[in-house]
Parts: structure tokens; sequence; C-alpha cells
């Protein structure tokens, strides 16, 4: 890991009128590291990703992040277009539901292609040939290239929603309950490879689970919330194996293997 942050997160805090989205989040995140966010139903999970991801403008605090040619951005002071800009190249966004993030009507191979023409790529055979290679990355047939993500399985359409996002080589990939809605047969799957693609890539990510199991096996360091509030923080091995908050002990205990 490099000597400075990807992501500085601030007292970040956001409000829907006078209830608790989050309140003064801090941390940082290291290239290359996977930060799981767990905590149960309305802890403010998915609210401090899209407040992270700026896909929601926070009430209060701040967001820095570091770019490929090394200068620090402040991400809610950015222009828009510079921002979508950062989102389509640098960064990934995989959605608990899989249409939430695919063209669901457009072939397989043109939903990784069209990333690709995003940022700048024109020549046909090349995006053709780096689909073919990223649909068999993430282990879809490469005979299913020109047929549309309605007609594929969950764990497809979500392997495939992962390709997407990966085809351009970003660097931070924001997960919301990746797994989420799939058979458990499927999520072993799913989990085995984002975690040997983000190995492999050296990706740093951020994942939203409510699933320790997700979060033991995925994650470097681990983040609980309850109420809008970190409550614990720490390495993912030390937080499960020695949970020093008796909610995080009680979350614990409630699973019987992680
Ligand atoms: N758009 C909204 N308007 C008003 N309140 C909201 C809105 N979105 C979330 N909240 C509230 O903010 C709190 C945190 O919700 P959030 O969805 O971030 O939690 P979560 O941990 O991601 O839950 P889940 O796992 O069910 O998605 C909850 O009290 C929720 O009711």
């Amino acid at each position: 890991m490099s000597e400075a942050p990807l992501l500085k997160v601030r007292d970040v805090s956001k409000f829907y009128g006078q209830r608790i989205g989050c309140k003064e989040v801090t941390f940082d995140l290291w290239p290359g590291e996977v930060l799981a966010i767990v905590g149960e139903s309305g802890s403010g999970k998915t609210t401090l990703l899209n407040c992270i991801s700026t896909r929601l403008m926070p009430s209060t605090g701040s967001v820095e992040y570091a770019m490929r040619d090394g200068s620090i951005r402040d991400l809610y002071h950015m222009g828009e277009a510079e921002r979508r800009f950062l989102m389509r190249t640098d960064w990934g966004f995989v959605h608990q539901n899989p249409a939430d993030g695919l063209r669901m009507t457009v072939s397989a191979g043109a939903n990784v292609g069209e990333r690709l023409m995003a940022i700048g790529n024109r020549h046909y055979g090349n995006i053709r040939s780096t689909a073919l290679d990223w649909l068999t990355r993430v282990e879809i047939g490469t005979d299913r290239i020109d047929d549309a993500p309605r007609a594929f399985s969950g764990g497809m359409r979500q392997r495939l929603q992962i390709a997407r996002n990966l085809v351009t080589g970003p660097r931070l990939v924001f997960m919301d309950e990746p797994t989420g809605g799939l058979d458990v047969s499927v999520q072993a799957r799913l989990l085995d490879l984002v975690r040997g693609l983000v190995n492999d890539l050296g990706l740093a990510a951020i994942i939203v689970t409510h699933d320790l199991a997700v979060a033991r096996l995925l994650s470097h360091r681990m983040m609980v919330m309850k109420d809008g509030h970190v409550i614990e923080h720490g390495l993912t091995d030390r937080v499960l194996d020695d949970p020093r908050e008796p909610y995080t002990q009680l979350l614990v205990s409630s699973i019987l293997q992680v």
C-alpha cells in the first residue's frame, strides 16, 4: 500500500429532516484496501456509501480523493462534469440489484463495451475482444456475448455488472450488498470471484453488507454502524474475533458461523 490515503472522509453527516442518516463519520481508505460497512437495516450503511460516492450530498463533512495524477481533490466541491468523469473512469459502483447497474435490453457485450467507449475507445475489434475477455473472467460463456442480461440468471447478471464496472480499470469500487438477493450457493461463487478480482487488480473497495461472513471474506477492515453512528472500527479479524462494543458482540454472536 502506498503512503497517501486514496480517500479521506471527515465528519460526514447526512440528515433527512430530523432523522439521522449517518453522523460524523471519519476514516481513511488506502489504495488496495477493502473496507466493509456492516450493521442492521436502517443503521445508515447505504446513506454513508452514497455520500462517499457522491450519489448523495451530505449535510456536512468533506471527502478528499487522491486522483491518478497525485493531486488531492475535494469531492463535494468538484464540478458535475468532472465528478461524472471520475465515476466513469476511476470508480465502479456495483448495485445490489443488477438491473440498476446494467442496461437490461442491450447485449452483454454492449454492456461491457459501452464503458470502454465512454472513456474514448473507438476500435470495434478491440472493444469486442476486451468484452469477451471480461466475460470469461467473470465466468460467463463467450457464446452469451450477444444475449441481453434479461435472459441471464441473477448470479450471471451480477457477474456481468461486475465486468461492466471493472473493464475500465477503476481504482475504487463501491458495492452495495453485492450478494444480496442471491441463493447461498450463487453467493459463495460470486464472493470467490469478487475476492479474486479485487486481489488480482489491487482494487480499493467499500462494501456495504449486513452479512458478517461477506465482510470476513472480502474485507481488511470493517466499520460497524448503529443508528447512523460508527460504533466500532478496526481490522476485520479483530472486530469479528474480539468485538469490543456490546452491540458488535451481539451481532457476532447472532451468527452461527462467520
Ligand atoms: N430518502 C430518505 N428519506 C428519509 N429518510 C431516509 C431516506 N433514506 C434513508 N433514510 C433513513 O436514514 C436511516 C439510514 O438508512 P439507510 O438506508 O442508510 O440504512 P441501511 O443501513 O443502508 O439500511 P438497509 O440495509 O435497510 O438498506 C434510516 O432511518 C432510514 O429510514
